[in-house]
């Protein structure tokens, strides 16, 4: 299980600060939707730069024109790049096969997708990397999660990775390592705490022992 730090809520010096507060703790590093919305795809390429060894992530979350999206994210460095599952068929065949172009990876974000099990089936053929189940702020913000979404989903995945993310803290990790995701994604969990550094270190052991 790896630990993903969703970065949503800064602009690209307060990133830097972050991820140099974190690094140790997670294994990737999102460049969210809303900072890229701001700050576009230099973002990317800033963390980047500043932290090769890191494998980050560009959480785009593609609708349309994927290959030539795809492409521009990679060309900026991201490692990994999201899709949305609600997108056409062709977009996430066409983000797949430009990804394997540039030796990247897609991550399809299942948010908004209603046939979850039909449609985690179709997205798993087409060759993707990661199937993240994603409860957003706005569906947060009435209590929903996505534990009991990761289990339809790891129930018929056979190739993809299984991902889960939307306002997982320290009180629900337990449940979440329980169901055994490849891909743990935490924002607000470590970004909103005052102790980052500790929040991100209790969370690694906590996956770590979970393993
Ligand atoms: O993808 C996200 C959201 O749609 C805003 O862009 C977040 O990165 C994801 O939900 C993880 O953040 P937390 O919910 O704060 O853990």
């Amino acid at each position: 299980m790896q630990l993903q730090l969703a970065l949503d809520l800064v602009n690209i010096p307060e990133a830097k600060e972050l991820v140099k507060e974190v690094e140790e703790y997670v294994d990737i590093v999102e460049i969210g939707t809303p900072v890229i919305i701001n700050e576009g795809l230099r973002a990317v390429k800033e963390i980047k730069e500043a932290f090769p060894h890191l494998t980050v992530l560009a959480d785009l979350k593609i609708m349309d024109a994927a290959a030539y999206e795809v492409m521009k994210a990679s060309e900026a460095g991201a490692d990994i790049i999201t899709i949305l599952g609600v997108a056409e068929d062709m977009s996430i065949k066409g983000a797949v096969e430009e990804a394997r172009k540039q030796g990247k990876k897609i991550l399809v974000d299942m948010i908004g997708v209603k046939n979850l099990e039909e449609r985690t089936k179709e997205v798993d053929e087409f060759g993707v990397d990661y199937i993240c189940v994603h409860t957003g702020y706005d569906l947060q913000a009435v209590g929903k999660d996505s534990l009991e979404e990761l289990h339809t989903i790891k129930r018929v995945v056979k190739n993809a990775k299984t991902a889960i993310a939307g306002g997982i803290k320290l009180d629900t990790l337990p449940e979440v390592i329980k169901a055994k995701p490849d891909l743990i994604v935490v924002g607000g969990g470590i970004t909103g705490q005052k102790d980052k550094r500790a929040a991100a270190a209790e969370m690694k052991k906590m996956i770590q022992q979970g393993e």
